[in-house]
C-alpha cells in the first residue's frame, strides 16, 4: 500500500527510477503527478537522499509537456503510531555540522561497492568528485523548482507541515489540507534553524508580518481551519476526499490554457523573485516571441545571409 488515501485504479507509478524515500506517480484520469514524501514513521521527515529523489521527480515532472500539474503530499499513516505527515523537514537524526548528511559518504559507498574511484553519481546522473560527505541544505534547491516549475504545484497536507515542510507548502502555488489531521506549526528556532528565504518572507506576504512572526515567534500549532483563516491554506476538506479533491484540481487546471498558467505563475512570482523572477517570465516572453513570424523572418534572414524584412509587422499598441 502506498498510502491509505492513495487510490490505485486513480495512478500509474512511473518505474523509471529507484526511488527509496518518496513515491511518484502519474495519474490515469488527468496531465498530473502524485510525488509524495514516503517516510511515514519519520513523519516524512526529508535527508538529502530524499531532496535528490525530489529534485530528479520534480525535473522529470517539470519535462512532461502533457502535466500540467503536480501534487506534492506524504504518505500515511505511520505504521507506528497512525500518525499523518505532510512533512516534519530536515531528518534532525542525521544532521551533522554543516548541514544534513548522507547516511553512506562518498568514500563509505566507493569502499563498500569495491571501487577505487573518489566519484558519486547523484540523482540528475551527474558524476560528483566531491570527497567529503558535506552537510546539505539543498531543499532549498527544491524549493527554488518548486518556485520555477511551469506548472502549478500543489500541497497536499493529510497531517504536519513542520519547519521544512512547512516553508515547502508555503512555497507551492496552493495548498489543500486535510481536515480532520492537518497541522502546521514552525520548529525552526527550536533546533537552531531559520528559513529566512521562502519559508518566512513569502509566509509573511500570505499571512501578514505580524501573523507570520508569529509562527515563527511562538511556535504555535495550527490546524487546517485556522491556517485557511490567515490565508496560507486554500481549502480544507475531509481527510477521506483529500486526494480525489486533489486530482479535481489538477483536472480543473488542466483545462486551461498551459501558456497562460504558465505566463500567470511566473507572473506571480515575479514580485517577489527579483531579477532572476524577471529573467524566468522573460524567459517565456522570449518562448513566444520565437514563436512569431517575425522572429522566425529575422532568425532566417541571418541563416540566408540578407537583411531582415520586417516591414508587414505591426508596431502593437
Ligand atoms: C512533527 C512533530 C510535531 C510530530 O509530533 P508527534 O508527537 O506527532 O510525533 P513524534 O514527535 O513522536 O514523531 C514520530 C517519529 O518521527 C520522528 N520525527 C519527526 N520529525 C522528525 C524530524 N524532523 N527528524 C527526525 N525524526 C523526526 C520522531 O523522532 C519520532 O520517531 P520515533 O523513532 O521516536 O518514533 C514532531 O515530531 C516534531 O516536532 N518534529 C521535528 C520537526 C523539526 O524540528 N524539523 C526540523 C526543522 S529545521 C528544517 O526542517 C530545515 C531544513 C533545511 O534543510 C533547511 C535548509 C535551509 C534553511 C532552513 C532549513 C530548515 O529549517
Amino acid at each position: 500500500m502506498v498510502s491509505e488515501l492513495f487510490d490505485p485504479e486513480r495512478w500509474t507509478a512511473i518505474d523509471r527510477f529507484d526511488f527509496a524515500d518518496i513515491t511518484y506517480h502519474r495519474s490515469t484520469d488527468t496531465g498530473a503527478v502524485r510525488i509524495a514524501f514516503d517516510r511515514p514513521e519519520k513523519r516524512n521527515a526529508f535527508r538529502p537522499e530524499t531532496v535528490d529523489e525530489l529534485a530528479t521527480a520534480l525535473d522529470h515532472a517539470k519535462r512532461q509537456t502533457d502535466v500540467g500539474c503536480v501534487l506534492l503530499t506524504g504518505n500515511g499513516p505511520s505504521e507506528k503510531d497512525g500518525g499523518w505527515a505532510f512533512c516534519a523537514g530536515g531528518d534532525q537524526s542525521i544532521r551533522g555540522e554543516s548541514g544534513y548528511e548522507y547516511s553512506e559518504s562518498p568514500r563509505d559507498s566507493d569502499t563498500a561497492s569495491g571501487e577505487q574511484s573518489d566519484s558519486r553519481e547523484t540523482s540528475d546522473g551527474v558524476e560528483d568528485d566531491a570527497p567529503e560527505n558535506v552537510g546539505r541544505l539543498h531543499i532549498l534547491e527544491v524549493q527554488r523548482q518548486i518556485r520555477h516549475i511551469p506548472k502549478p504545484v500543489v500541497a497536499v497536507v493529510p497531517g504536519w507541515a513542520v519547519g521544512g515542510g512547512h516553508s515547502l507548502h508555503v512555497v507551492c502555488d496552493l495548498t489543500l489540507a486535510s481536515e480532520e489531521h492537518a497541522k502546521f506549526l514552525q520548529t525552526d528556532p527550536d533546533v537552531g534553524s531559520f528559513d529566512g528565504g521562502f519559508g518566512s518572507a513569502y509566509l509573511a506576504r500570505q499571512v501578514g508580518q505580524k501573523k507570520a512572526r508569529e509562527v515563527f515567534f511562538l511556535g504555535k500549532t495550527y490546524d487546517a481551519a485556522e491556517a485557511a483563516d490567515m490565508g496560507m491554506v486554500n481549502d480544507v476538506v475531509p481527510h477521506e476526499d483529500l486526494e480525489d479533491t486533489a486530482i479535481e484540481w489538477a483536472e480543473r487546471m488542466n483545462e486551461k490554457s498551459p501558456t497562460a498558467m504558465r505566463m500567470l505563475k511566473y507572473a506571480f512570482n515575479l514580485d517577489s523573485d527579483g531579477m532572476v523572477g524577471q529573467q524566468v517570465f522573460a524567459g517565456e516572453a522570449t518562448r513566444l516571441a520565437y514563436m512569431t513570424d517575425e522572429a522566425q523572418e529575422g532568425r532566417d534572414a541571418f541563416n540566408e545571409g540578407r537583411d531582415p524584412d520586417f516591414d508587414d509587422v505591426p508596431w502593437h499598441y
